[in-house]
């Protein structure tokens, strides 16, 4: 099955554009994980399993385990995920971008080592260096297009023959990068008017990964309404830090589930709002 009918079947099945975002940070986790060696995979994995009835995706932020020397945590955690929850995609966070013989590399690393259904990559080197990613046809690429950070504009917004550079990226995926039906976009929920203008050129059938709502304060109701096709699917709205630490005390678990359990619904109204 290929990543876009995964995703799509996990949609349906979840009733969710919840993607539920694995950052582990171990200054902030509860004091119960404190001096476990595997206590990355084990944070990961208890909030994957809190997590999971409410979410149509996970998205392992690769730096977070990379930076503790923790990469037999996440292929471990990725393991976990396709064992207990076979049917929600993982998005590898990678945002590589390299000349072609390297990403050849990333690309193996992120769909054959960690066995990721999608990976998200930069354009900025051009079609070359996102080309070997393409040789595995039944995987998503995400490719950043207009980011979440308020610095994503000093370059995002430049203009390029009359249009800003995020929308050219968004037509040369959707028109060239595309043959196989494999790519999305990354748009943050903090700009939902250029989130609503990358919809209206990319089309109602391309994903667009959408993080910034929780911790970085991008409003529900407002990326519904922007980014939605008219199925009222077409996203995977992520939010990581809000679920991950909504409690630091003894109930971190139950507090995780309930605040993946309030975005799914707060999503969802917004979605039946636009309907
Ligand atoms: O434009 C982008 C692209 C990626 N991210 C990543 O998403 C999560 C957001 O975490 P929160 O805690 O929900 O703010 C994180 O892994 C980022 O690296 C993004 O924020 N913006």
């Amino acid at each position: 099955m290929s990543f876009t009918q995964k995703l799509a079947q996990a949609w349906s099945a979840s009733d969710s554009l919840l993607t539920v975002g694995l950052d582990p940070d171990p200054a902030r986790f509860p004091a119960d994980l404190k001096g476990r060696q595997d206590r990355i995979f084990d944070f990961c994995r208890d909030i994957v399993d809190a997590s999971a009835p409410y979410a149509s995706a996970f998205k392992p932020q690769i730096a977070y385990f990379a930076a503790q020397r923790a990469e037999d945590q996440l292929e471990a955690l990725c393991a976990h995920i396709r064992q207990a929850h076979p049917t929600i995609p993982v998005v590898l966070d990678a945002k590589r971008g390299d000349i072609g013989s390297t990403a050849e590399q990333y690309a193996i690393e992120a769909f054959e080592r960690y066995q990721a259904d999608a990976v998200t990559v930069s354009p900025y080197m051009g079609a070359d260096s996102v080309e070997p990613y393409f040789a595995f046809p039944d995987r998503g690429v995400f490719v950043l297009c207009r980011t979440s950070n308020p610095g994503g504009s000093d370059l995002q917004f430049l203009e390029t023959d009359g249009e800003p550079l995020y929308l050219r990226v968004a037509s040369l995926v959707a028109d060239k990068w595309n043959r196989h039906g494999q790519c999305g976009l990354v748009v943050g929920a903090t700009f939902p008017a250029e989130l609503a203008a990358v919809r209206a050129r990319v089309g109602a059938d391309m994903p667009l990964l959408v993080p910034g709502v929780g911790a970085q304060g991008g409003d529900v109701l407002a990326t519904v309404q922007a980014g939605c096709n008219a199925a009222g699917t077409g996203m995977l709205i992520n939010s990581s830090r809000a679920i991950l630490y909504a409690s630091q005390g003894d109930d971190w678990r139950d507090a995780a589930k309930a605040m993946a359990l309030q975005t799914r619904d707060a999503i969802n109204a917004a979605r039946a709002q636009k309907a």
